[in-house]
């Protein structure tokens, strides 16, 4: 069903929650607490002791990006904005920049001399003539509007030079040394087309992922987005819109922030933080059964092999379909067990950048799982700005499973043509 066709339906219900910012029922609450309580107690927590500041910087920031986020894909639906395209060919929005611009400017508050490695840079508005002074201003006023709804009257007002600086701050090269990695918007398609999306942010200290925080404004509080394919949209599944229509509360039904550190586990939590829930730690899948495995890879066929990815699930002897996601979500849902394998393998000579995967890494990671190229060997966030030593592609999985993941590959790598 259309988006339109969608909100239309369930606005003219006038029990329909607005598509962002859901208020949750109290019922909802309690029910997400009582599930929470029933778990055991995590041996610790992302929140306290080493990195608790830039764990609380990166939270705040990505919550503030989250919001504008969304407020832009809400633009893009209604059809009053739209995406521009890239020299690479690649979709850019207002969200994109105003994004990298909070986000930079957050941490600069804490750490003056940051240095980070960021998807965005502001040539496209500083050198774009009318048109690119235009989309600037733009970006300036959102990003104030989202800085003023965060921080009342403690907000400042960014001037848009200060909000190109903000931007450019992504520039670093990356290599050895403390520096910030960030995908304002990873899975820009998934945004623009009102799908999934993810705002990234990690701390790598000399190759060594500290800290993990994404925002996933449009994830499901449970794993049915991996239900459908194809037919979720703007965060509303077909079984939502039917409560929605039949005027039954949904409460906390989507946006979720991952948060992890290294050593200290991995939590999830509400993206609106006027949602009052404890984060809850989350583990991957402590169990393989090839009959209920899932596993999940890249929506767009250019963007991963999907035979290849078929072939190892077959190896493996999982029978379900694949779960078609766009973003670093797919790495979430393989931190909170919604699905047991993330697979994505580029063709020969694509070159992966190191913030489409940094956060989702140690987000898995520290939910008990274990990332690899598929020659088994550790992704290296020292070698720049490019993942340059890949071997073949990316598999994220439990630390038990991964084993015969790998074997699983090998089997179809000794067959195939990729
Ligand atoms: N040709 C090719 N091969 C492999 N990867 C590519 C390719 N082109 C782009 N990209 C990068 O993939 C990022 C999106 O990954 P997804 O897993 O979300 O893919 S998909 O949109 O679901 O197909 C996407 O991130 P964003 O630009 O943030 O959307 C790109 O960095
Ligand atoms: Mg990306």
């Amino acid at each position: 069903m259309a988006l339109r066709a969608i909100l239309a339906r369930s606005s003219s219900h006038p029990a329909a929650p607005p598509p962002s910012s859901p208020t949750p029922s109290p019922t909802t609450v309690t029910a997400i607490r009582a599930a929470s309580a029933a778990k055991p107690a995590p041996a610790s927590s992302p929140a306290g002791g080493a990195y608790a500041l830039e764990l609380e910087v990166g939270l705040d920031a990505v919550r503030m990006a989250s919001t504008l986020c969304e407020e832009v894909q809400a633009q893009l639906m209604r059809q009053d904005e739209t995406a521009d395209t890239k020299d690479d060919r690649s979709l850019v929005t207002l969200a994109d920049y105003a994004a990298q611009a909070i986000i930079a400017w957050r941490i600069q508050q804490e750490w003056p001399d940051f240095t980070m490695v960021g998807e965005e840079d502001a040539e496209a508005l500083t050198e774009g003539g009318e048109g690119g002074a235009q989309t600037l201003e733009k970006i300036t006023a959102l990003v104030n509007k989202t800085l003023a709804k965060h921080k009342g009257d403690a907000a400042p007002t960014l001037s848009s030079t200060e909000i190109v600086a903000a931007i450019n701050k992504g520039g670093g090269k990356g290599g050895k040394g403390r520096h910030w990695i960030l995908d304002p918007v990873d899975g820009t398609l998934g945004f623009v087309r009102g799908d999934q999306y993810a705002i990234a942010l990690a701390l790598m200290e000399d190759g060594d992922l500290k800290v993990g925080v994404m925002g996933c404004p449009n994830m499901p509080k449970t794993g049915e987005v991996l239900e459908y394919d194809s037919s979720y949209t703007y965060g509303f599944s077909p079984s939502m819109v039917t409560k929605m229509l039949a005027g039954e509360s949904v409460g906390w039904y989507k946006g979720c922030i991952f948060a992890a550190v290294k050593g200290r586990g991995c939590t999830v939590e509400p993206c609106d933080a006027r949602i009052k829930a404890a984060p809850t730690p989350v583990t991957v899948s402590d169990a393989f059964d090839p009959v209920s495995a899932k596993f999940c890879e890249p929506v767009m066929k250019a963007n991963s092999s999907q035979g290849f990815t078929a072939s190892v699930a077959d190896n493996l002897g999982i029978a379900s379909k694949p779960l078609r996601v766009y973003s670093q979500v797919k790495y979430g849902s393989v931190a909170r067990a919604d699905a047991d394998v993330f697979m994505k393998f580029p063709k020969a000579g694509y070159k992966e950048k190191i913030w489409d995967h940094a956060a989702g890494v140690i987000i898995v990671e520290e939910a008990g799982g274990k990332v690899t190229d598929a020659g088994g060997a550790p992704l290296d966030w020292a070698g720049g700005r490019y993942l340059d030593t890949l071997d073949r592609g990316i598999v994220a999985t439990s630390a038990a499973l991964h084993e015969r993941l790998m074997d699983a590959v090998s089997k179809s790598w000794s067959s195939s043509q990729l």
